[in-house]
C-alpha cells in the first residue's frame, strides 16, 4: 500500500536519490539527459525565478525523480510535466503522491505547445540535446509569460550574447527577438546525481509575444551558416543578391568585408528591407 508520507522523500539527497535508483531497479539513462538536480539552493532559485502565485499551472519539461516537479507543487502550483521515460512511472506514485501533478508521457518536442492558455509558465530542467530546439519552439509558440530553464551553461551564453562576441549567433538573435533573457546562476556538475560533464546555467525568458518572422529568420539563419565568410558571401550563396547586400551595408554605414556576428537585432531587419 502506498504511504503518503513517502511524498516527503527528501529528492535532493544524493544518496536519498541513489537509494531510490536502486530500489526501483533504475539507472539514469544518458540518452534522456538523466541527471537529477540534487542541490536544494539551484531549486530555490528555479522555483523563485518562475515566480508563480499558488494555485496557478507550471508546465514542466523533464520532470525525472520528481525533483523540481515537488518543488513548484509545495510553492502551491498546479504541475502539468512531460516525461519521455516511462519506467519512471512507478517513482511517482511514491515522489509525487498526493501532489497535484499531471504527468503527460510524451516527447516535448512533439508536444502541442499551442494546445496551453496564453501566459503560461514554464520550468525545466532541460535534457542538454533538445535544449536548443524545444527553447525555440516555446517562444515561437508565443504561449509563455516566463520560461525558466536549466541548460548547458554554453547554451545559456549563446542566448545571451551580444554582438561581435564568439557566443553570438542565430539562437542569440532568436532569444533577443522574442524575449527578454536574463542567466541567473551557474550550477556545477556536483549539483548532479550523476554529474554531468559540463556546467549548467539557469535562464529566465519573459517573451514579448511578439509575432514569429520567417523571412527575417530565413536571412539570418543563412547569414550564419558560413560565419566565416563576409556577410556578402554567405547571403550570396543563399542566393540573396550581393548589390543588394552590400547596397544595405553602405546605408548602415557597414563596410563591404564585415561578418554576420557584427549585425545587431536591428541592423538584420535593416538589411531585410534591402534583400527582399
Ligand atoms: C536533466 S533530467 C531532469 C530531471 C529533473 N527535472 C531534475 O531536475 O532532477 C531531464 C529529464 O528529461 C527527460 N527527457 C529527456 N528527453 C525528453 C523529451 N524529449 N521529452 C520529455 N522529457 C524528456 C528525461 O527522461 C529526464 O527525466
Amino acid at each position: 500500500m502506498q504511504c503518503p508520507l513517502l511524498a516527503n522523500v527528501n529528492l535532493t539527497s544524493p544518496k536519498v536519490v541513489r537509494d531510490l535508483l536502486e530500489r526501483y531497479g533504475l539507472k539514469a539513462d544518458k540518452r534522456f539527459g538523466q541527471n537529477f538536480l540534487v542541490e536544494r539552493s539551484y531549486l530555490q532559485q528555479i522555483v523563485e525565478a518562475v515566480g508563480l502565485t499558488p494555485g496557478q499551472t507550471v508546465v514542466e519539461v523533464g520532470p525525472g525523480l520528481g525533483t523540481l516537479t515537488r518543488a513548484l507543487a509545495e510553492a502551491g502550483a498546479r504541475v502539468v510535466s512531460i516525461e519521455m521515460d516511462r519506467r519512471l512511472e512507478a517513482v511517482y506514485a511514491e515522489t509525487l503522491a498526493g501532489l497535484p501533478v499531471q504527468i503527460i508521457w510524451a516527447d516535448a518536442l512533439s508536444f502541442d505547445w499551442s494546445s496551453l492558455p496564453p501566459q503560461s509558465l514554464f520550468a525545466g530542467n532541460l535534457p542538454y540535446n533538445i535544449a536548443t530546439p524545444l527553447i525555440t519552439q516555446l517562444l515561437l509558440s508565443n504561449r509563455f509569460r516566463r520560461i525558466v530553464a536549466l541548460v548547458q551553461k554554453e547554451v545559456a551564453l549563446r542566448m545571451v550574447a551580444r554582438p561581435a562576441t564568439p557566443a553570438y549567433g542565430l539562437l542569440s538573435l532568436r532569444v533577443q527577438y522574442h524575449a527578454a533573457a536574463r542567466r541567473i546562476v551557474d550550477v556545477p556538475p556536483g549539483a548532479f546525481f550523476p554529474p554531468p560533464k559540463v556546467t549548467s546555467s539557469v535562464i529566465c525568458l519573459q517573451p514579448n509575444n511578439r509575432p514569429d518572422h520567417p523571412g527575417l529568420f530565413r536571412l539570418i539563419e543563412a547569414a550564419f551558416a558560413q560565419r566565416r565568410k563576409t556577410l556578402v558571401n554567405a547571403l550570396k550563396a543563399a542566393g540573396y543578391p550581393p548589390e543588394r547586400v552590400k547596397r544595405g551595408l553602405e546605408a548602415m554605414g557597414l563596410p563591404d568585408n564585415v561578418r554576420a556576428e557584427a549585425l545587431g537585432l536591428p541592423q538584420f531587419e535593416q538589411m531585410l528591407a534591402y534583400v527582399v
